[in-house]
């Protein structure tokens, strides 16, 4: 059981979700190697010359909720592979070897915060470098005046007299400034659970999806993703492949429309009684103010085919980015309202500083970093715990 993954009812029975009756029609589903002999092969060939999916064109799509148990849209497409080996529940990874990878991920940031205090005395020395440290790792001005001022406090109040017990200090200090971005998806929160996954251009949104995807079969929960990142081909193209190596459902559409998609996976998520539909999309820059609104109406629509829904908005932020980051955050929060974080990449960043400043800078209104990731491997993304990311900064 993964910590970022918060369950309320009891974990279905391995394998029950992912029924036969579950999976779509062999008609939806012409990029697949799938083995059912095929209804109508028609769409198998050709790719659709676009019907122009309704929900699209009009900002109010013509399809109400209930649409929802009808046979999926006809312009989508599907890919599913082989059974899905979804739902074998597998052992957690010890956590102590996460730490590992967590430690040795953050290594740059970590070189140089930790090795200040070996040896040092506590003199305006070590508090000077200490700054130079925190700034270089990008925790930003206003947040390293204070850590810097709360340290001080705290070293006088506690008569902490040697470096060792200084680096305790701040170690306990920066926990506690990023215990408020901690929060563990609740993955029965809804059927399906619909989450909308945004960032800008390569921030690692396809692969965080595939990752979470696995963690969530391997939590008994049936998983169908969708491809909106209509723009760029090759990313419709990764998804559906790594959709159909790991036995995951993916509805795309050649060249259409990203709202439609989502429409698509949505009601087909409901009509199939899946336990999480993830809407990939493309990835874009908050400046780019078209695409910004079609983020808005991504939003806006997958809301019409589920009321409620999306119940959570992932934004996927790349860890090199530093203080951008937090111009980002605003930008996707203002337009689609996010509930989570995903920051990426922290495996060879020397930023590992901004998740500070992202606490600091939001305080009054935290968006928790659901996840974070260290690594291209599957168990290389996880859930975020502020003690394990301070003590992988300082320990
Ligand atoms: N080192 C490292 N690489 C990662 C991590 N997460 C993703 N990547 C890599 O980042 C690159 C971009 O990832 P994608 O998932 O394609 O990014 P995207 O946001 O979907 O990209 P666009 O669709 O172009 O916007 C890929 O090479 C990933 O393998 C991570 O935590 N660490």
């Amino acid at each position: 059981m993964f910590g970022f993954l918060r369950r309320k009812r009891p974990v279905p029975p391995p394998g029950v979700p992912e029924t036969p009756e579950d999976r779509p029609s062999a008609v939806e589903r012409p990029e697949t190697v799938a083995p059912e002999p095929v209804v109508a092969p028609e769409p198998v060939v050709t790719p659709e010359p676009v019907v122009t999916p309704e929900p699209v064109v009009t900002p109010e799509p013509v399809v109400a909720p209930e649409a929802a148990a009808a046979p999926e849209p006809a312009a989508a497409q599907e890919s599913s592979a082989a059974p899905a080996p979804a739902a074998e529940p597998q052992p957690a990874p010890a956590r102590a070897s996460w730490m590992a990878r967590l430690k040795q991920g953050l290594s740059k940031t970590r070189g140089n915060l930790a090795g200040l205090f070996s040896g040092a005395k506590i003199d305006e020395a070590l508090y000077e470098e200490l700054e130079t440290a925190l700034l270089m790792s990008d925790a930003g001005v206003e947040t390293t005046q204070y850590l810097l001022e709360s340290l001080r406090q705290k070293v006088r109040r506690e008569r902490i007299e040697d470096a060792e017990g200084v680096r305790k200090a701040l170690r306990a200090l920066l926990a506690d400034l990023l215990r408020p971005l901690e929060r563990p998806i609740d993955i029965d929160a809804a059927q399906p659970l619909v989450m909308m996954i945004a960032g800008v251009n390569g921030a690692g949104k396809t692969t965080s999806i595939g990752k979470l995807a696995r963690h969530l079969q391997r939590e008994g929960k049936s998983v169908l993703l969708a491809a909106g990142d209509t723009f760029r081909a090759a990313a419709r193209e990764q998804l559906v492949e790594w959709g159909s190596r790991n036995g995951v459902q993916v509805i795309s559409q050649q060249g259409g429309d990203a709202a439609a998609v989502a429409f698509d996976a949505v009601n087909a998520g409901r009509a199939r009684g899946m336990g999480v539909v993830m809407i990939d999309t493309a990835g874009r820059l908050p400046t780019q103010l078209h695409l910004m609104d079609e983020l808005k109406k991504i939003h806006r629509v997958i809301g019409k085919a589920m009321p409620g829904a999306p119940h959570e908005v992932m934004i996927v932020l790349d860890g090199n980015t530093g203080q951008n980051m937090l111009a980002q955050v605003r930008a996707f929060d203002d337009a689609i309202g996010a509930t989570g974080l995903v920051v990426t990449k922290l495996d060879g960043t020397a930023k590992g500083g901004t998740l500070a400043a992202l606490a600091y800078t939001r305080r009054d209104r935290p968006i928790p970093v659901c996840f974070i990731g260290v690594g291209e491997g599957i168990d290389d993304l996880q859930g975020f715990s502020a003690d394990e990311f301070a003590s992988a900064l300082l320990d």
